[in-house]
């Protein structure tokens, strides 16, 4: 069979040596309602450590809501409820008592459209250690922000200016930096909603060889449109539609050797 995206042969290589690592997070039934309408429907998955995932499938099939339960932001959503279960390790993160502060820490999310704070480029790093008491003083700040800048591949380029607004950086140096914002409170998972959608191919560069370093480290989920992407980055993929889980599997199979018809549709580009 044809298909128009090929995964890269390193990619079906990491994929292997993700089936090594322990499950980071498992999901069981989760279904999700905006008031009365059920837009998930009953969604299992185990993501690993140390794997980037990615949720591919048409527009309103669910994605950024299934992405949005792994740190509790659709809380904020006013008539959504979640139901089924999702455990961080050993941790159910709907349990009453989560801190959900703590959680989107240890989840970070990151979204579609650059959103630094309207703060220097060092605050905008240093924010979020600072609320979760990581650093004792000024000179342990200095240290995250400038590993977490250097994490991220942005250290060489603002280090001079780190008293600039970041709002004044480039929209690719913005992502940059709000990759290295979740980085500062030594997170476990990061979330990426569609997080190259507003960038060009230079700066989409950037964040996806930043997401292959990161991956080393954290566990990373990625919601795109683009398929070339998920081929890129991804060890497995995940195909939704509307609101099932169709298929997942080790990305290049998902393309080249798809299990289901739904899926094959979708990556042959017959319908999306
Ligand atoms: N805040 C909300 N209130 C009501 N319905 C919502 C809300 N957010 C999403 N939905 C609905 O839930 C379904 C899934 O939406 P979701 O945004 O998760 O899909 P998606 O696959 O991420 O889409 P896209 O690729 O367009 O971002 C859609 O029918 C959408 O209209």
């Amino acid at each position: 069979m044809t298909t128009e995206v090929t995964a890269k042969p390193t990619a079906a290589i990491k994929a292997k040596e993700v089936a090594t690592t322990p499950v980071k997070i498992t999901a069981e039934d989760v279904k999700v309602f905006y008031g009365e309408k059920e837009a998930l429907h009953g969604i299992t998955m185990n993501i690993h450590e140390r794997e980037i995932v990615a949720f591919i499938g048409p527009s309103g099939c669910g994605k950024s809501t299934f992405l949005r339960c792994m740190n509790r932001m659709n809380d904020t959503v006013p008539g959504a409820k979640v139901t089924g279960k999702i455990h961080l390790g050993k941790t159910d993160i709907y349990d009453p008592s989560i801190d959900v502060v703590l959680l989107r820490a240890q989840v970070g999310m990151v979204f579609q459209k650059p959103n630094p704070f309207p703060k220097s480029i060092y605050e905008n790093i240093a924010y979020g250690p600072r609320l979760h008491g990581l650093a004792k003083n000024k000179a342990d700040l200095d240290v995250i922000v400038e590993s977490s800048l250097t994490r991220a591949g942005l250290w060489n380029e603002v280090k001079d200016r780190l008293d600039a607004p970041g709002t004044g950086l480039s929209g690719g140096q913005q992502q940059r930096l709000c990759i290295a914002r979740a980085i500062a409170v030594s997170p476990e998972v990061i979330l990426m909603d569609e997080p190259c959608s507003a960038l060009d191919p230079i700066s989409t560069a950037h964040v996806e060889n930043l997401m292959l370093e990161l991956k080393d480290n954290y566990t990373i989920v990625i919601v795109t449109h683009n398929m070339q992407q998920a081929a890129r980055v991804a060890d497995r993929t995940a195909f939704f539609h509307l609101g099932d889980l169709v298929e997942m599997n080790e990305t290049s199979q998902l393309f080249v050797n798809p299990k289901e018809k739904r899926t094959e549709d979708y990556v042959t580009g017959r319908f999306g």
